[in-house]
């Protein structure tokens, strides 16, 4: 593939990916927050650099700064321009989106690219560069000073085109040139590429000081396995959190039953495992039972062991989970679950600490602490009669609720890169974390589904997430419309599709299932959804197919295709 010199095509495209929100104090270019600030602010910046660090380490810096932005960048323009076929076109969004974010006009003097032959060579001219202009007051300088523009150039190419480019800015107006120019060959073309590529390395205090992070954190990481307690220590730093786990850690050392109150995946169980290893019982068993899993016919022989021949079937004595736990704590969960009869045994455990396996003669002791939990409302349960009265007091007598998710979202973010590291180590990954996007979708969902969901979330981010690349809105969420507590405020769906206010202006509580579910009762086929998705979405960005595209989580060319589908203006 090669052109000399190479026709830019219409930047429309980037241009669309811009998005100022000023209501939000917030401007966007595709998935990343940028900044619009004023070049005098930058060049006070740069020459209170130069003068503290010294000329050749704010070099380095800055070479940096202008790194980090052309590796984003490029995730950008291959994201709007596509793959391998359209790789001339891809390469071009790159000095396209410099020149679109004010730092300078890259004019194409030549490109010959044919990797496949190991062979690459690009030439633009810099017109305008913002960083002549911040050093114009210093006047002439003995080296080139486009550092910032430099880095860029050499990371948007390098990772766009999968591999290393370096370019050079051969004459610059900073240094009195006539124009400023560059020149990128792959890396191996250079001489001085190894002390080149210098450039691009951290501080060596940088690199010490994340050699550092990462033994402690694998020193922590092997005495929490040698502890057992890997994935058991609850994060969260809101005061509603850390509220709730002083209460726990005060119970720990007594011998009291503990109720866990809350929803579904907020953390109940990796509690309840805390409350053992606090407790004088940590060197024994913590058995975890999920009472909802086992069929009602089945709990008691699994909570309380069977003796051989108590039922057909039952060929040898097994032991229950009561007796498994002897010694230690036994996690009962989603409690509400247990049968009339199961609810009465356990009583009995609980007030005479002996168990009786199913078909014994007899009954044995048990030492067992017990942490119950439910996401139901256990008191109605006892009002309507399914749960025994005098089984809930029992339990009753030291309560906590664990908030939702959604009420500690402060938590959020320290949960997730939790998370993400996990799952890098799990999967031998290297993204480079999450996309600006990605991280305000994070913060801005509803959770429904708690710390396991953002726990799935994650995971499947880091699994569809190359090396090296970030972990973007859809790769967490896929195409499935993130409902968000902006969104839903005073939102409901109306039956065209439509968001809308509902009549008393509240938060909608609906999931998507019962939304859905409303639609597919308001007699509505999938084709006219579809078609009044396209045309809400339409009509929600102004005509702009790109914006309404992105809107509905598709690509533009899928969308068009959709609009002539349904013969939809376009
Ligand atoms: N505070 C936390 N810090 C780190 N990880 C957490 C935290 N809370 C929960 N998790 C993780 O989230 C997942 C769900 O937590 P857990 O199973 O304890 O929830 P649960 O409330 O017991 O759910 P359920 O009621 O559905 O059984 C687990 O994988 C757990 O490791």
């Amino acid at each position: 593939m090669s052109a000399s010199p190479p026709d830019y095509p219409s930047a429309r495209d980037l241009m669309d990916a811009l998005r100022f929100l000023p209501e939000e104090g917030q401007i966007w270019l595709g998935e990343q927050r940028m900044l619009l600030m004023p070049l005098a602010a930058s060049s006070f910046f740069r020459n209170e650099l130069v003068t503290t660090l010294g000329m050749e380490r704010a070099k380095g810096l800055f070479m940096r700064l202008g790194y980090h932005s052309g590796l984003m960048d490029a995730e950008l323009g291959r994201s709007l321009r596509g793959d391998d076929e359209a790789l001339e076109e891809s390469y071009l969004a790159g000095p396209q989106l410099h020149a679109l974010q004010g730092h300078v006009q890259a004019v194409p003097i030549h490109l010959e690219m044919d990797l496949d032959n190991g062979w690459f060579y690009s030439e633009f001219v810099w017109e305008g560069s913002f960083e002549v202009d911040v050093w114009r007051p210093r006047g002439p300088q003995a080296e080139p000073v486009c550092w910032t523009l430099l880095g860029y150039a050499c990371a948007y190419a390098s990772h766009l085109l999968g591999r290393e480019v370096q370019f050079r800015e051969v004459s610059c107006r900073g240094c009195g040139d006539p124009q400023c120019r560059i020149v990128g060959k792959l890396a191996r073309e250079w001489p001085d590429h190894e002390a080149f590529a210098e450039h691009f390395r951290e501080e060596p205090l940088i690199d010490e000081l994340y050699e550092l992070q990462a033994r402690i954190a694998t020193l922590e990481g092997d005495l929490a396995r040698t502890r057992g307690q890997e994935d058991w220590a609850p994060i969260g730093s809101t005061p509603a959190f850390q509220e709730m786990l002083a209460m726990l850690d005060s119970a720990a050392p007594s011998e009291v039953p503990v109720l866990l109150l809350g929803e579904t995946g907020t953390g109940k169980e990796i509690l309840a495992r805390r409350l053992h290893d606090q407790s004088q019982r940590a060197v024994g068993p913590f058995i975890a039972v999920n009472c909802a899993a086992i069929p009602p016919e089945l709990i008691e022989s699994e909570l309380f062991g069977v003796e051989k021949g108590a039922y057909t079937g039952a060929v040898q004595s097994r032991m229950g989970r009561f007796e498994r736990a002897d010694g230690g704590t036994l996690f009962l969960d989603e409690l509400a679950e247990l049968s009339p009869r199961a609810q009465a045994a356990l009583l009995r455990v609980l007030q005479e600490q002996q168990i009786e396996r199913v078909g014994a003669q007899a009954v044995q002791d048990v030492d067992v602490r017990i942490v119950a939990a439910t996401h139901t409302d256990l008191l109605r349960r006892v009002e309507e009669g399914s749960f025994r009265q005098d089984l809930f007091y029992r339990l009753n007598a030291f309560t906590l609720s664990v908030p939702p998710l959604r009420e500690r979202r402060e938590d959020i973010a320290a949960l997730a890169e939790h998370f993400l590291s996990r799952f890098e180590h799990h999967y031998q990954r290297r993204t480079l974390g999450f996309s600006d996007q990605a991280r305000s979708a994070l913060g801005q969902y509803r959770w429904p589904g708690n710390i396991r969901e953002l726990k799935n979330s994650v995971e499947r981010g880091v699994i569809l997430t190359a090396d090296h690349k970030r972990i973007t809105e859809k790769a967490l969420f896929g195409d499935y419309r993130v409902p968000t507590l902006e969104r839903e405020k005073g939102q409901g769906l109306d039956a065209s599709g439509m968001l809308t206010a509902s009549p008393d202006g509240t938060p909608g509580e609906a999931s998507p299932q019962e939304r859905v579910r409303a639609l597919i009762e308001a007699g509505m086929t999938l084709e006219e959804v579809e078609r009044a998705m396209l045309e809400a979405a339409q009509a929600g960005s102004d005509g702009n197919i790109t914006a309404a595209a992105r809107r509905l989580g598709m690509t533009r060319a899928a969308y068009a295709y959709r609009l002539k589908k349904y013969r939809l203006p376009t």
